[in-house]
């Protein structure tokens, strides 16, 4: 009871409590029964970790944290197209929900059930998102821009739901213009000018809507990576892009018009480049690190582990504060750039969010400061068992 004398009920916590994988990557078979605290898989490399995060990451739309196709993920050993499957019962919001996700036999597409009736992948964006940060990501503030501007979408779609849809819808028209240009290009009869002023305004419309969502979502996000946490860089953030400047700065219609009139312009340099070269799809995301006020490519491999984790709390606490659950989050191998203060920092911040959070490493002594506010699971060949207790993990 409160001191108001209320009951004061324990916060919601978007938590994943079973999952079972079918012919998963390297998982025959597997089921996992967790409790709503933070996880922890510990285990040799090879031994299945990421696996497992990574059947976590189709419990939310897109491709999963690999970017793997459907046909990469079936166990190897089983015939070309079998099937493979990730189900889960999750703890949200809206009560317990049970998500089944994967191919079909034969099917080139990935199939989802939500209590058990055909839905959707953009429909689970409203029972969960997820976050993750894995070694690929390492190198992200040093390399090419298609790295940032995918971890911004994401980020942006966990804020503004409607932003996967544009984006999709604005690739699309992209992808046909693009094959449009480039069909006159190589000799091909002349496009027919309604026809690319329709995919031009269709890319216009998505692509405004796209960028103001992007402007929304950084600006709250800079905001609150602004604050830093504990040991954990303050960070700033900025978009670079000038269909966002646009948005910044302009009525939505506005940025519409312009962006329309770009494509238009662009339609010759296009046509011989054989790519769209103006657009939200070339945006891109600066990340400074505030105390230093360098970039945060130019700052130590620690240091940029501890920005990006610092950018992913931060989301959570936005997440939190727009919709009441933070993002799963789904962090492999991440302790093990940290120095013991941040490892202690992260671990508290992990036990207190409103989501659970999963975490790798190759070392359980690493996680010790987590105490009994996780869970243990270790990993070894493809099979995972709970510490304490022997194989009814697994079966
Ligand atoms: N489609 C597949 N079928 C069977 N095995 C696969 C498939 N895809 C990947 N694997 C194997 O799964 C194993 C476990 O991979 P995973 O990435 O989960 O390891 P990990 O425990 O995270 O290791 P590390 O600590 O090195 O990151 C690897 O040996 C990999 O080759």
């Amino acid at each position: 009871m409160s001191e108001t004398g209320t009951t004061v009920c324990p916060p919601a916590r978007l938590a994943v409590r079973r999952l079972t994988l079918t012919d998963f990557r390297c998982y025959s078979r597997l089921r996992l029964d967790t409790d709503s605290r933070p996880v922890v898989l510990t285990g040799a490399n090879g031994a299945g970790k990421t696996n497992v995060l990574e059947a976590l990451s189709f419990l939310t739309p897109g491709r999963g944290l690999r970017r793997a196709t459907l046909g990469e993920i079936v166990r190897h050993g089983t015939e070309a197209g079998a099937p493979w499957g990730v189900a889960a019962l999750l703890d949200g919001s809206q009560g317990p929900v049970e998500i089944g996700t994967g191919r079909e036999s034969g099917s080139e597409r990935r199939s989802v059930r939500i209590d058990g009736q055909p839905a959707k992948a953009q429909d689970l964006a409203a029972l969960a998102s997820a976050l993750w940060l894995t070694p690929a990501m390492d190198r992200l503030f040093i390399e090419g821009a298609a790295g940032r501007r995918r971890f911004l979408d994401r980020l942006t779609f966990g804020q503004e739901s409607g932003h996967a849809a544009q984006a999709t819808a604005y690739e699309h028209a992209m992808r046909e213009r693009s094959r449009l240009l480039k069909a006159a290009g190589q000799g091909d009869r002349r496009p027919d000018p309604a026809w690319l002023g329709a995919l031009e305004d269709a890319m216009a419309r998505h692509g405004a809507a796209m960028a103001a969502a992007r402007v929304r979502a950084v600006a709250r996000l800079d905001q609150a990576c602004a604050e830093g946490l504990g040991p954990f860089p303050a960070a700033r953030l900025a978009l670079v892009g000038e269909v966002e400047d646009w948005a910044a700065a302009g009525a939505p219609e506005e940025v519409e018009d312009r962006l329309r009139a770009a494509l238009r312009a662009a339609r010759s340099r296009d046509e011989a480049a054989g790519a769209t070269t103006f657009g939200p799809h070339r945006s891109d995301l600066s990340v400074r690190h505030a105390a230093k006020d360098l970039p945060a490519g130019q700052c130590s491999t620690g240091e940029q582990k501890a920005v990006l984790v610092s950018m992913v709390l931060a989301q959570a606490r936005v997440r939190t504060a727009l919709s009441g659950l933070a993002p799963l989050l789904l962090l492999d191998e991440v302790v093990a750039h940290l120095d013991a203060t941040r490892r202690a920092a992260l671990f508290d911040a992990l036990a207190e969010l409103s989501a659970q959070s999963w975490m790798t490493g190759t070392d359980e002594v690493l996680f010790d400061g987590f105490g009994d506010r996780a869970q243990f699971f270790r990993v070894a060949e493809a099979r995972v068992v709970k510490n304490g207790e022997d194989t009814d993990e697994y079966r």
